[in-house]
């Protein structure tokens, strides 16, 4: 059996007063792409840091390649690349320069430079001071940084932040090949849930310190949202409710939506409707987007 990549469980973290970390409990597999979804202050960024060892938790435990960070964290370090807030270069070398510099630091072979310049498409702007750089570029050469040992893991902490819509589809193309041809497993963090559409299997979604939800995205946006339209809506939405519909919401305009844990309870809802003399307009399901399901999760905050 596979040990997961990241098992983190229970995992706590206070800057003074404040509780910032409540529960946060994580598993990565092997080959991954986890997307950690929360809006800003959620707690991504500190959870990160927790798992490279750069914060301590004041509870929880932090297993990585199946050894615990506390006690190996050197050699967990080592098969471990890192993206975390702006990325720190020297301005006044170039790309290839700043990655030749991590290089020599970590003792790698030159080609790991040639190919980490490929993977993040700046092979044309190498000898570029990083200075003239755009956002987007940056942005790229330090994932290349992170990535420019191959490590097991890599941790990128919002790495398409204040990027156009054409640097954003850049990484997260680049982001996608990783596991595919590198064997790499990537937690990526994210506010955007359209983001993570496009990229992650697995997505854990944390709200003010707490882990929310953790599962397969696809499961997540499966299940369908139901919009019926009748002739007495309060009614109806009482009896949507007994026949167990969740999340109901008056939508106006005679339309109530809600969800329904298996489509087998429409004819339900239907006979009941008709039962109780309510005329039924219309209905109809339509697949949840993940932004549905973030705003359910999150009590539409
Ligand atoms: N070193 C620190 N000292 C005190 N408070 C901190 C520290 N680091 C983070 N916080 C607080 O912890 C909370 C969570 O911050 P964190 O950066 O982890 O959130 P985030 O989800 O990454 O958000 P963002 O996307 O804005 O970076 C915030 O309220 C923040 O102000």
């Amino acid at each position: 059996m596979n040990d997961p990549i990241i098992k983190a469980q229970h995992l706590a973290k206070s800057f003074g007063k404040q509780l910032v970390i409540k529960d946060v409990s994580l598993e990565l597999k092997q080959g991954d792409i986890y997307g950690f979804l929360g809006t800003n202050g959620s707690g991504k960024s500190t959870t990160m840091k927790l798992l490279l060892g750069l914060l301590k938790p004041d509870g929880g435990d932090i297993k990585i390649f199946g050894k615990e960070l506390r006690s190996y964290r050197d050699t967990i370090l080592r098969n471990t690349g890192a993206l975390i807030e702006e990325p720190s270069f020297y301005p006044n070398l170039t790309g290839n320069e700043n990655l030749q510099i991590m290089k020599d630091l970590l003792g790698l072979p030159p080609r790991n430079v040639t190919e980490a310049l490929r993977i993040v498409d700046l092979v044309d702007a190498k000898d570029k001071l990083v200075q003239n750089y755009s956002l987007g570029m940056k942005q790229r050469l330090g994932i290349a940084l992170a990535l420019v040992k191959f490590p097991k893991l890599l941790i990128l902490d919002e790495p398409t932040n204040g990027l156009d819509p054409e640097g954003m589809h850049q990484i997260r193309e680049l982001i996608k090949t990783l596991p595919k041809e590198y064997g790499m497993t990537v937690l990526i963090s994210s506010h955007l849930l359209s983001e993570m559409e496009q990229m992650a299997q697995t997505v854990g979604i944390i709200q003010n310190g707490q882990l929310i939800y953790q599962g397969n995205i696809h499961e997540l946006t499966k299940s369908q949202r139901y919009f019926l339209t009748t002739s007495d809506p309060r009614r109806s939405q009482a009896i949507v409710n007994k026949s167990g519909g969740t999340n109901i919401l008056n939508q106006g305009a005679n339309v109530i939506s809600f969800n329904l844990s298996d489509k087998l309870e429409v004819p339900v809802v239907v006979k009941r409707l008709v039962a109780e003399n309510i005329d039924i307009f219309s209905l109809y399901g339509k697949h949840k987007s993940l932004e549905d399901v973030f705003l359910e999760l999150t009590g539409g905050d």
